[in-house]
């Protein structure tokens, strides 16, 4: 489990980011974390992996302290930045040099993940293009089995294949003792990925809810003009037409359109907030 307990943090003492954070992630889920640019999402990350310390209150994954990064700590996450670094090492050096650091890493599954995200190479690593560079660090990141990951961005840079395949993969690598953490501008992407979506702004959760929730909430419908039907809680043009989220009221999960979510949770914090504190 991860909690943010009281959460403070700013880059400058008298201007905080993040005021009284309360956040609780729970094992065996895949969180979609979303926000602005400049919301904060970055800065959550970072705290979580314990390289910014919090102005005040607590982190706490799996009962360490991320900040102490102790080496018992450190064997059970893995974190992926947007720009990922590789050395000039071939894939079999490379994992005789970082594997020890995960006692869980899996070779034989990191051929799997490797042979499905299509990267065959003998070559050194930081000669493969950066969209096979990043391929590389997430089937290393999902073979070392740690029951944290983080990932920032993981579908930048990847082709239209290698996201469908990243999803299933995603999918394919996750467990009841694993939380997988993932922050993206990438909507789409988190489409039949995600358990549950988190909207920042300005360093404030907007929203934190399971998408069955989500789902059973709110529907996201393209409308004529002269819809009437439901109370429109949030409605925007789009290419199609007039797109509107309404209270769901058919009993049934609707499909979620992330961006519209986004869009409305940014746009109408009040409404969104109002829907899913009660
Ligand atoms: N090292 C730093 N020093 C001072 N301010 C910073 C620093 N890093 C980030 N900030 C500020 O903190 C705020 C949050 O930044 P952060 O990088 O966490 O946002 P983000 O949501 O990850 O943005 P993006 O989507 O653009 O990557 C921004 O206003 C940013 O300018």
């Amino acid at each position: 489990m991860i909690r943010f307990d009281k959460f403070c943090f700013g880059y400058k003492a008298n201007k905080l980011l993040y005021r009284d954070l309360q956040l609780t992630l729970q094992t065996g889920k895949i969180y979609g974390l979303l926000g602005k640019n400049g919301a904060g999402k970055s800065t959550l990350l970072k705290s979580l992996i314990g390289l910014l310390y919090p102005s005040s209150g607590t982190i706490s994954i799996n009962g360490f302290n991320p900040f102490h990064r102790k080496p018992s700590f450190l064997k059970t996450i893995y974190f992926i930045p947007e720009e990922v670094y590789v050395p000039a090492l071939t894939i079999d050096s490379y994992v005789v040099l970082f594997a020890p650091f995960y006692p869980l890493f899996d070779r034989a599954k990191l051929n799997g993940y490797l042979d499905k995200l299509d990267v065959h190479t003998n070559e050194k690593l930081n000669k493969l293009s950066f969209g096979q560079q990043k391929k590389f660090i997430i089937a290393f990141a999902l073979a070392c089995n740690t029951s944290v990951l983080i990932m920032d961005e993981p579908t930048n840079g990847l082709d239209i294949p290698s996201k469908k395949r990243f999803r299933k993969l995603i999918s394919s690598a996750m467990h009841e003792d694993r939380i997988i953490f993932i922050s993206t501008h990438q909507t789409r992407d988190l489409e039949n990925l995600i358990d549950q979506v988190i909207i920042i702004d300005n360093g404030e959760l907007l929203l934190n809810a399971p998408v069955e929730v989500i789902g059973h909430k709110l529907s996201f419908k393209i409308v004529s003009e002269d819809y009437k039907d439901q109370p429109v809680l949030y409605e925007e043009e789009v290419l199609q037409g007039r797109a509107v989220i309404t209270k769901n009221m058919d009993g049934v999960e609707a499909k979620i359109n992330f961006e519209q979510l986004f869009n409305a949770a940014t746009e109408s914090p009040a409404i969104v907030k109002t829907i899913f504190n009660n």
